[in-house]
This record gives structure tokens, C-alpha cells and sequence, in this order.
């Protein structure tokens, strides 16, 4: 019986990628390429090593996100997202939704720090994403670290397209007008309280992310989990040194559907616990069209096309797909900054992005 479970446990753990065996920005090898190919195409979540980011940065992200979730509800507050067109600043728990359910989670959501778009006649809303971060003032290194964690996780996303472009066969280049230049992105520092007395576990629920790729650090608690294709749910369990690296929805349409955007979700902590996380999302130029690259024959053959879910469209108008995850969380951000874009507030099929 033992045997049994410890087979079954090997044969179900996720992959991982060492990034550091694509030395001195050198082609990577085919083994390389192939584990990755490979991790990205049947999981399209797996953890990542080598990736050059220091343990102590790290530690210090999340020490910061523990300051900061620490603040009283009022201090924190004062960066409320509610205030913000650009979706970013603070979220008590239960305030976001997806598939129309409330998560059990407080937040803060950092893009990168670029000025408002002043004149906007005449262009897309999604235009008004772009826009200055809320800092909480009172905590002296938190701006500093943050960003130079996001900067250095950006770095390390880049790279990995690359590779994943190559192990598509396409030019290591393939993906640098969507993020060469400014694209979308955002980094949520995340708490996830214990379970409530109503016993509901949705730390948050079961989605896919909207972007390109993401990027996860979290705690020691676990909760992390993805669901493979033939409907398991499988752990993620926080392994030392490594991220999370999960397939985003543009990364699928790139892929024409050889990549999945992998669904996953947080099963919160038990009553008395709590579980912290950073995660960081790569989107792309708000102004650019994701292609889909023709795939070499052996790819081609074996993948199964974008996923067609009703209530959730894809969109390859990167602006358009962004926009609609981001309304779809907060429909309160939605109805303040957003509400001539609505002739009723959407409210049926949230979807967390
Ligand atoms: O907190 C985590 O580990 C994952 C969070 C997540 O999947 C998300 O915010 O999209
Ligand atoms: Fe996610």
C-alpha cells in the first residue's frame, strides 16, 4: 500500500527548470529546451531554479509583506485600490472575486511605476491602466525592495520567453515587441488569513491568469495547488530557492494551444494559520496583437488548440484580455473609474486574472 502511494506521489510531482543551464546567454541545449518544452506543454505550471535571484531578496520581500499586512486596517486603507484607475493599491479580504465567488485574501497590487497617459480622447480604455502605484508611507524600505524585486523577476521572465520561444521553434526574439518594451505587469503581495468559522476554503478560487507568464514566491504553509488535465488537483508545496512558473492565457494564444494556461487556486490555511505570497504577473504591450506562431510539425500535430470557454473570452487585443480581467475582479474599481464602459455593472461570471 505504501509503495502504491509513494509511486503515485513521484509519478504526480511537478517538474522543474533550472534556469541556469542556459549559461552566458549562449543557445540553450535540446535537453534544456525539451524539459522545458515539456513542462510548459503538460503542466503549463512548474517550479524554477537557477534563476539568479538572491535568497536574501527574496526574505526581504516577504518580510515587507508581512510589515505591511501587519498595518492596521485604517493605515492600509489609505492606499485602498478603490481609489485607484490603475487598479492598484489595497484589498481587504473578500473584496475580490473570481467566477463570482469572494476570495479569502488581502492584497496589494504594484504595477510598474509609469506616468498617466494625460490625453485619452479618442483612445482605448485599457490606456487607462497605465499610472502611479499607491506606497504605504510609513514603511521606509518597502518601495525600494519591491521594486527591485519586480525589476529583477521582469529580468528573469524575459528570459524564460526566450527559451519558450525557442523550444517553439521560433527566434529566441519572438516575444520582444510584446515585452521588450513597457509591458503590462503587476505584482501582488498577498495574505491569505485562516479559515473562518463557515469552514469556506477559497483562499482564492479555481482561474487562470490572464498574462503571459507568472511568477510565484510563497511561505512555508501550502495551499498552492494546479489542475492537471485529467481533472486531479495536484499540490505545490513551496521547495527552497525555486518560484513557481505558471502559463498565462496570452502564452496560449502565442502558442496556438500547445501551451495551456494552467488552472490553479490557494486552499486557505487552517483556522490560526496564514500564508503569505508574492506573485507577479507578465502581461504585454497594451497596444500590441499577441500572434500565434505556426509551430513545427511534431508540435503542431499534438496540440489541441485554444481553449473556447464562453465565459471567458480570449482576447489577442492584449489591451482588451487585460482590461477584462482586471474589471472582472474589482467590479467595485469597475463601477467608480470604468462605469461609462457599462450599461449594467458585470456581475454574473467574474473572473479573477
Ligand atoms: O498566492 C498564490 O500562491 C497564487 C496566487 C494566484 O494564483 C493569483 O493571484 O493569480
Ligand atoms: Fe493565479
Amino acid at each position: 500500500m505504501k509503495v502504491i502511494k509513494r509511486m503515485t506521489q513521484k509519478k504526480l510531482s511537478l517538474p522543474t527548470i533550472d534556469l541556469s543551464l542556459w549559461k552566458d546567454q549562449k543557445a540553450p541545449d535540446d535537453v534544456f529546451l525539451n524539459s522545458l518544452r515539456k513542462a510548459a506543454h503538460a503542466y503549463g505550471f512548474f517550479y524554477l531554479k537557477g534563476h539568479g535571484i538572491s535568497a536574501d531578496l527574496n526574505a526581504e520581500l516577504m518580510m515587507q509583506a508581512k510589515n505591511f499586512f501587519s498595518l492596521s486596517l485604517p493605515q492600509k486603507e489609505q492606499v485602498a485600490m478603490i481609489n485607484s484607475p490603475h487598479f492598484r493599491g489595497y484589498n481587504h479580504a473578500g473584496r475580490e472575486l473570481t467566477r463570482g465567488k469572494a476570495d479569502w485574501r488581502e492584497q496589494l497590487d504594484i504595477g510598474p511605476e509609469r506616468p498617466v497617459i494625460q490625453d485619452l480622447t479618442g483612445k482605448p480604455a485599457y490606456f487607462r491602466l497605465q499610472g502611479p502605484n499607491q506606497w504605504p508611507e510609513t514603511l521606509p524600505r518597502f518601495k525600494e525592495t519591491v521594486l527591485s524585486w519586480q525589476d529583477q523577476v521582469l529580468s528573469v521572465l524575459r528570459r524564460l520567453l526566450e527559451a519558450l520561444a525557442l523550444s517553439l521553434g521560433q527566434q529566441a526574439s519572438a516575444f520582444h515587441p510584446a515585452v521588450s518594451n513597457t509591458p503590462y505587469q503587476l505584482l501582488k503581495l498577498i495574505h491569505y488569513p485562516g479559515r473562518h468559522d463557515d469552514g469556506k476554503k477559497q483562499g482564492v478560487g479555481a482561474h487562470k491568469d490572464s498574462d503571459l507568464l507568472s511568477l510565484i514566491l510563497q511561505d512555508n504553509e501550502g495551499g498552492l495547488e494546479v489542475e492537471l488535465t485529467n481533472g486531479e488537483w495536484l499540490q505545490a508545496p513551496p521547495q527552497p530557492e525555486t518560484f513557481i512558473v505558471n502559463i498565462g492565457e496570452l502564452l496560449e494564444v502565442a502558442s496556438g494551444g500547445y501551451f495551456k494556461a494552467a488552472v490553479h487556486r490557494v486552499i486557505s490555511p487552517a483556522a490560526g494559520r496564514n500564508r503569505l505570497s508574492a506573485a507577479f504577473f507578465l502581461g504585454a504591450q497594451l497596444d500590441a496583437t499577441m500572434p500565434t506562431f505556426s509551430l513545427p510539425d511534431p508540435l503542431a500535430g499534438t496540440s489541441s488548440g485554444i481553449t473556447q470557454d464562453p465565459e471567458n473570452p480570449l482576447f489577442s487585443q492584449i489591451g482588451q484580455n487585460t482590461l477584462k480581467g482586471r474589471l472582472r475582479s474589482h467590479p467595485d474599481v469597475a463601477a467608480r473609474h470604468y462605469n461609462d464602459l457599462f450599461t449594467a455593472a458585470p456581475s454574473k461570471d467574474l473572473h479573477h486574472a
